[in-house]
């Protein structure tokens, strides 16, 4: 049996995608977790986890360095909530291009009987504007920001694209009429509303800062719905004191935002709708169960891709530190105890490797000592033994 540990509200029918094998938050000692923005970072993560799921983008609520050095797979679950994401960013274009807020304000506070009167006279100060025509400037251009780019285009706007990452499969999903431009200031300076859809990082932690702001038009709209800290907050209080800023729209709210008529928050509710949620843990579920039951890897955060169909009765799988001679190490300890390889694998990103290895003849009685045998070699952080068709 396996044993899952949730945290947040995770979508029951999301959920419901785990077989009789696995059991929910019943374990002090769970072999995963599955979550969605609690912060880990204040957690010790425990020796039992083998894997962290994040349902959703972003993974910098996860300390990932931890979690690789106690042998943990991290993975998210990429564009499961990217179309709430753009849907919510189209509703806003529209709301901040014919003054909603504003406009459903007024008439929350004119109650009165000969309201009809006053209404033809005083809406001539909700007059809007139509997209169609104007330009928005889309910043990141992976699951998130090509549905937005995508979308903008199908309401006639000009968009123009800035991700000096973008890998060649996003590249696919961006319609050939966004213009793509080769600095963050050129993909701005010509925008009526600007949008970020970045991961947080080193790099991109105030992405948008007061010289961002500067290189946009005078009276731009900006929108981050990424993450809090890719947007210079007090930057932006500074642009929207010279209207250098019109209006800001985020889903991150920090004090120095609040109660500002030119700003608008909502609670981090980007991702916060029932399809997404479904979409998000029901992709979590299924990684989580590959990954305990295969050791297969696919787009981890944290390790290498590696994809071996399971065909042997059992398997090693070897998480490491991406240096020489380890394979020789793991493989003479299999050697060592008279075992045959039928099929072996190993991958490398960054400072980690992963190996997996395929046997057939494994007694019971030599499958803890090897464990422990292949644990004891220096740089390696976990050590899992899979039985074919089989639950730990
Ligand atoms: N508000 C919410 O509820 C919500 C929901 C989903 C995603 N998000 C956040 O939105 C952001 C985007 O999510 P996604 O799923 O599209 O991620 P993604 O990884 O699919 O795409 C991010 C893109 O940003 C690009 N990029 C990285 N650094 C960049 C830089 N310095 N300049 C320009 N481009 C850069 C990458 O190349 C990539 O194409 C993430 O921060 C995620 O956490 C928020
Ligand atoms: O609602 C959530 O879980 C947050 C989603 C979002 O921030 C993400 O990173 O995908």
């Amino acid at each position: 049996m396996y044993q899952v540990k949730t945290y947040n509200a995770i979508a029951p029918a999301g959920l419901n995608t785990f077989t009789a094998d696995y059991t929910l938050n019943q374990s002090e000692h769970p072999d995963a977790y599955l979550i969605r923005s609690v912060n880990l970072h204040t957690e010790t993560l425990p020796s039992s986890l083998k894997v962290i799921v994040r349902a959703g983008a972003g993974v910098n609520n996860i300390p990932i360095d931890q979690a690789t050095a106690n042998g943990t797979a991290v993975f998210n679950t990429p564009g499961s909530n990217a179309n709430a994401v753009k849907e919510l960013i189209i509703g806003l274009l529209i709301m901040a291009s014919r003054n909603l807020i504003a406009a459903t304000t007024y008439s929350a506070q004119h109650t009165e009987a000969d309201i009809s009167q006053r209404t033809e006279h005083d809406k001539t100060q909700f007059n809007g504007i139509e997209l169609t025509g104007k330009t928005l400037a889309v910043i990141g251009l992976g699951h998130v920001g090509a549905l937005v780019a995508n979308a903008a285009l199908s309401l006639g706007m000009n968009v123009i694209g800035y991700d000096p990452y973008l890998s060649a499969d996003a590249a696919w999903n961006i319609a050939k009429q966004v213009q793509r431009a080769a600095t963050l200031p050129d993909a701005v300076k010509q925008a009526d509303f600007v949008t970020v859809h970045v991961p947080k990082n080193a790099d991109t932690l105030h992405l948008i800062n007061k010289d961002a702001l500067a290189a946009m038009p005078t009276g731009v709209q900006l929108f981050n719905y990424s993450r809090l800290g890719i947007v210079d907050n007090t930057a932006v209080m500074n642009a929207l004191a010279t209207g250098q800023v019109a209006h800001y729209y985020t889903d991150f709210g920090e004090p120095q935002l609040a109660n500002q008529s030119a700003v608008t928050v909502t609670p981090h509710i980007g991702g916060s709708t029932i399809e997404a949620e479904i979409n998000g843990a029901t992709q979590a579920a299924r990684t989580i169960m590959t990954y305990l039951e295969t050791g297969n890897v696919h787009a981890a955060i944290n390790l290498p891709d590696l994809n071996v169909p399971f065909n042997a009765a059992y398997r090693f799988t070897v998480i490491h530190e991406n240096v020489p001679n380890m394979v020789s190490q793991i493989t003479a300890k299999l050697a060592a105890a008279n075992l045959n390889i039928t099929t072996m694998a190993n991958a490398a990103k960054h400072q980690i490797a992963y190996t997996i290895i395929d046997v057939d003849d494994l007694q019971q009685p030599q499958q803890a000592d090897l464990i422990a045998e292949l644990s004891k070699i220096p740089a390696v952080s976990r050590v899992r033994l899979l039985k074919r068709g089989s639950v730990e």
